[in-house]
């Protein structure tokens, strides 16, 4: 009888030990997750809805950029901020075994959008924007040739035109204007003078963890305590490691990365990877101050032109749900505590978020008034 629960366990992948019933199907097979009760389950449904709404939080900003061929709403150091911390997030993910299969999920999904938002934003900001200026430039020369200084006044020019010039001499008389203007000095900013210079961009994570190159779990010990393990694949490595590390249910982890060697640490029967925790608190700090440099940009342009509320509004939800899926899994002292930098990180950036969004709510429906009455350019953005 022992014997075949072994195998069941082996072959039917999960099962509810202390609730005595299979795992879920679908979320088993699609989420490597087990629910094993309903609070099991609301846990795993606000893991949808934060998997959803990272999943969509970025696609408003892309659409604004993409419109207004700009990206001048959003600070790039808050976007690599995400990327910075998107990187410790996901290796402090696979690291710590108190962590949910949906976490991950969602890690993999917003880094995505991240360094597409970061990679959109460098394009237009610098690449576009270099285009357009040297295209404008030229255009402008052949512009500012054909007119004159002051056309209203001509007799106000401290440079006499000399006689003998008339309409049939336009191209001498271009020459003429043209030189005039650089005499008297241009207040054209210089060339590029107004852009930012590239700061480095994001590099792809190359994560590789190599999580279980062997058969480790076949032999390993029944954690009774909790469901039970699916077979581990061997393959590793960054590209395959939602089909390794995360293709296992969470309660999985503690065992495999104990097996993997990685270091771990127990406390009251649960196990917590020093590493994952340290990982996980770096992240934590990149991300609470990530925001900083959107609302000094914000604050500083008085403005938020080309900045797409939707995805703060969506990041807050997304962080609320994550709270919650982490909280309704377990209120376990050690799953919190090991849980402490994801849950922290999430409730101060719903906090942050709240704040962008009414700075938004401030500067386009209250200050905007203010601004257009004394006649403000809103315009000239910069980071
Ligand atoms: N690239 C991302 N969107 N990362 C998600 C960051 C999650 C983090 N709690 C924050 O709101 O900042």
């Amino acid at each position: 009888m022992k014997d075949l629960m072994l195998l069941r366990q082996k072959n039917s992948i999960t099962y509810c030990i202390k609730e005595k019933k299979p795992c879920i199907g679908w979320v088993n097979r699609y989420f490597k997750d087990c629910l094993c009760n309903l609070s099991d389950e609301f846990s795993f449904a606000f893991g949808l809805v934060s998997l959803f709404c990272w999943g969509v939080a970025e696609v408003p900003q892309i659409i604004t950029n993409f419109r207004t061929k700009s990206s001048h709403g959003v600070s790039l150091l808050f976007l690599l901020g995400w990327v910075g911390g998107d990187i410790f997030n996901l290796a402090g993910c696979l690291l710590e075994p108190a962590t949910l299969p949906t976490q991950l999920y969602t890690a993999v999904l917003y880094t995505t959008t991240t360094i597409i938002l970061v990679l959109q934003s460098l394009y237009y900001d610098y690449f576009y924007k270099c285009w357009k200026h040297r295209d404008d430039d030229s255009g402008q020369e052949v512009e500012e040739v054909k007119k004159p200084l002051r056309p209203q006044k001509p007799t106000d020019s401290g440079i006499p035109i000399p006689k003998g010039i008339g309409v049939s001499a336009s191209r001498r008389m271009d020459f003429y204007f043209t030189s005039a203007r650089s005499l008297a000095g241009s207040a054209t900013p210089p060339f590029r003078s107004n852009l930012r210079p590239i700061a480095s961009g994001p590099s792809a994570v190359g994560l590789n963890h190599d999580y279980s190159s062997d058969e480790d779990t076949v032999n390993a010990p029944l954690n009774i305590s909790v469901s039970q393990p699916k077979p581990i694949p061997r393959s590793a490595g960054y590209g395959a490691f939602l089909a390794t590390s995360s293709g296992m249910p969470h309660q999985t982890k503690a065992l495999i990365v104990g097996f993997g060697g990685r270091k771990l640490f127990q406390e009251h029967g649960t196990e917590h990877s020093a590493l994952g925790q340290v990982l996980g608190w770096m992240m934590a700090a990149v991300y609470m101050g990530g925001r900083l440099p959107q609302i000094w940009l914000n604050i500083k342009r008085g403005n938020v032109e080309g900045l797409n509320p939707l995805m703060f509004v969506f990041a807050l939800i997304a962080n609320v749900s994550y709270v919650g899926s982490i909280l309704l899994r377990s209120t376990e002292w050690n799953k919190i505590k090991a849980n402490m930098p994801w849950l922290l990180d999430a409730v101060v950036c719903v906090v942050l978020d709240l704040f962008i969004i009414l700075q938004y709510v401030y500067y386009k429906y209250f200050r905007k008034q203010s601004s257009t009455s004394n006649g403000r350019d809103d315009e000239g953005a910069y980071k």
